[in-house]
């Protein structure tokens, strides 16, 4: 059976998404989950594209262990310089340099003759070779190139050394069809083909990444790219999750073997989920929330007489359990326990005790607690980590008091402002710990959410530009949590996310605003 190589590029493409920026600690915590899964490789990022995507290629290059660590380049010897000092540290690095080699890139964008791309991709290889062993050539813009011209730059960048050849549909334009006809002919042109790799990677602009990726698959290719939830630039890239499943539910059809464990599938897509706060459909194909319900009666009636009837995947085998225990503000430590531990986490690397006690403050407003909600508790983030901890909030709009007790023990009671602007439609006061210091203040402004960010404001002293704000409700129930994050910055640094939950929605953007601060430099 012909082994494939899983290429893993959720934080190079993936984080090329519009709107996301992720910072080096979430970065560490995707790669490792990534490990977890078992994919060959992971792209960590363009070192030369600035210090603090260097400074994330080579902290995670050194730290992660049986994988192959990957960083992305153009066919610029300074850029590769870059990259290859990120992964001087790795165990095992490879890099990734690659240019343009359709006619409209190169005469357009590039400005370079054919020839002359030819020549910038073959030194680039020899360039990247002189300092490791394994290096990936992308043919940018491939699937819309002249094949034969793409046989020619494969062919010289194999002679110079690449170990792998990336044959990208850069902007999702192919059919399966076509794509798959277009690694055949590569497969069968190239000359020393046999000498490195051949790897897809498809955009999902038409919706077809993951039937592009499989018909490539079927071709011959022998390493498949693509992100986590298939996120990415633009549409996206390939959901590799989706990849790994049609290969798992059609064993017969495609002869391959890979080292994913399937099992960390839905773990790897909520974290990333939740990480970079980009919502995974409930009609999500493989990890969507409904992706495993049935809502009709012939449908349950047909589940219930035989799953097979209308499940074509055990949703265990994603590592989605079956639901057995129903948690509530009645169960204890054990159930709790249980149930986490279904669910992927290990009650050795967080203090249960604390777990519990936020699950109980969390029960005490909700009937039942859910998976999702467990999920939100688990990764809210440690306020432990922080300088800042937000004790109390409260808010008047319209003369409607709202007051919250933000769930510290020592939190202080909270008093209603008379602060008042013409044009204010609430105001709020809020109380902020700083480095264990706490001062209240507070704030009139636009909407609650808006009054409560500008009292934060007031107390930090710092002048904070929200680039982004999002809500949305990620559990069942009426009392749902609500996860809110903020993208935000000050000056010219780079923006940071912060993330809050919480089942009432001004504290669960207070605490998104109180968690992206901490990030700030
Ligand atoms: C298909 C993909 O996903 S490719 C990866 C996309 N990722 C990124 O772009 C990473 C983030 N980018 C960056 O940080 C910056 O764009 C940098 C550091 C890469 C370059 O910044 P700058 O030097 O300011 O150049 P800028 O981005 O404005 O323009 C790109 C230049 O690179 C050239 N170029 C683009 N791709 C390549 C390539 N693969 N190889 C060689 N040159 C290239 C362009 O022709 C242009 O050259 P010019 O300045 O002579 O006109
Ligand atoms: C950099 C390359 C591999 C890429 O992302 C693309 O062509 O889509
Ligand atoms: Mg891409």
């Amino acid at each position: 059976m012909k082994r494939l190589y899983i290429f893993d590029t959720t934080l190079r493409d993936g984080e090329q998404s519009l709107g996301i920026t992720l910072n080096l600690k979430e970065k560490l915590e995707i790669a490792h989950q990534l490990v977890r899964l078992g994919v060959d490789v992971i792209e960590l990022g363009f070192p030369a594209s600035s210090p603090g995507d260097f400074e994330s290629v080579q902290t995670i290059a050194r730290e992660l262990k049986g994988v192959t660590v990957c960083g992305l380049s153009r066919c610029v010897a300074k850029d590769i310089d870059r990259c290859a000092e990120a992964l001087k540290d790795a165990e095992s690095p490879r890099i990734h340099t690659g240019i343009a080699v359709s006619a409209l890139h190169m005469e357009k964008k590039l400005q370079m003759r054919p020839d002359q791309v030819i020549e910038a991709a073959a030194a680039a290889v020899r360039h990247a070779k002189s300092y490791i062993s394994d290096v990936e050539f992308f043919a940018e813009d491939a699937f819309r190139s002249d094949h034969d011209f793409l046989v020619q730059v494969l062919t010289r960048v194999i002679e110079a050394g690449a170990t792998v050849v990336n044959v990208p549909d850069t902007v999702g334009y192919a059919t399966p069809w076509e794509y798959g006809e277009l690694i055949a002919y590569v497969k069968n042109n190239v000359p020393n083909i046999d000498r490195a790799r051949l790897s897809i990677h498809c955009h999902n602009d038409l919706g077809m990444a993951t039937a592009n990726s499989l018909a490539g698959i079927k071709a011959g290719a022998d390493q498949v790219e693509g992100t986590i939830n298939g996120i990415g630039e633009r549409a996206g890239n390939t959901s590799l999750e989706e990849v790994i499943m049609a290969i798992y539910t059609q064993k017969q059809r495609y002869d391959v073997q890979h080292r994913i464990n399937t099992r960390e599938i839905a773990p790897t897509s909520r974290l990333v989920s939740m990480i970079t706060g980009v919502p995974v459909p409930a009609h999500k194909a493989i990890v969507g929330a409904n992706a495993y319900m049935h809502a009709s009666g012939i449908h349950q009636d047909g589940v219930l007489k035989e799953k097979q009837t209308y499940e074509i995947i055990d949703p265990e085998i994603i590592g989605v359990p079956r639901n057995r225990i129903v948690l509530s503000a009645r169960s204890g430590r054990h159930a709790l326990k249980h149930r986490l531990e279904e669910l992927g986490y290990s009650s050795q690397t967080v203090d249960m005790e604390q777990v519990y006690q936020a699950f109980l403050r969390l029960a005490d407003q909700k009937q039942e607690v859910y998976d999702e909600d467990l999920h939100m508790l688990m990764g809210a983030g440690g306020p432990e980590a922080s300088r800042y901890r937000l004790k109390r909030i409260s808010v008047v709009t319209n003369g409607h008091v709202s007051e919250n007790d933000t769930g510290a023990d020592d939190a202080i009671p909270g008093t209603t402002t008379g602060a008042s602007a013409a044009t204010a439609t609430a105001t709020a006061t809020v109380t902020l710990e700083i480095d264990g210091a706490q001062t209240t203040d507070a704030a009139a402004g636009n909407g609650p959410v808006d009054a409560v960010f500008k009292a934060i404001d007031r107390i930090t002293g710092k002048a904070i530009r929200l680039e982004d704000y999002n809500l949305r409700s990620v559990s069942r129930g009426a009392e749902a949590l609500g996860n809110a994050t903020v993208k935000i910055r000050t000056g010219d640094n780079p923006s940071v996310m912060g993330r809050g939950v919480s089942t009432d929605i001004i504290e669960a953007s207070a605490k998104a605003y109180v968690d992206a601060l901490s990030k700030l430099r």
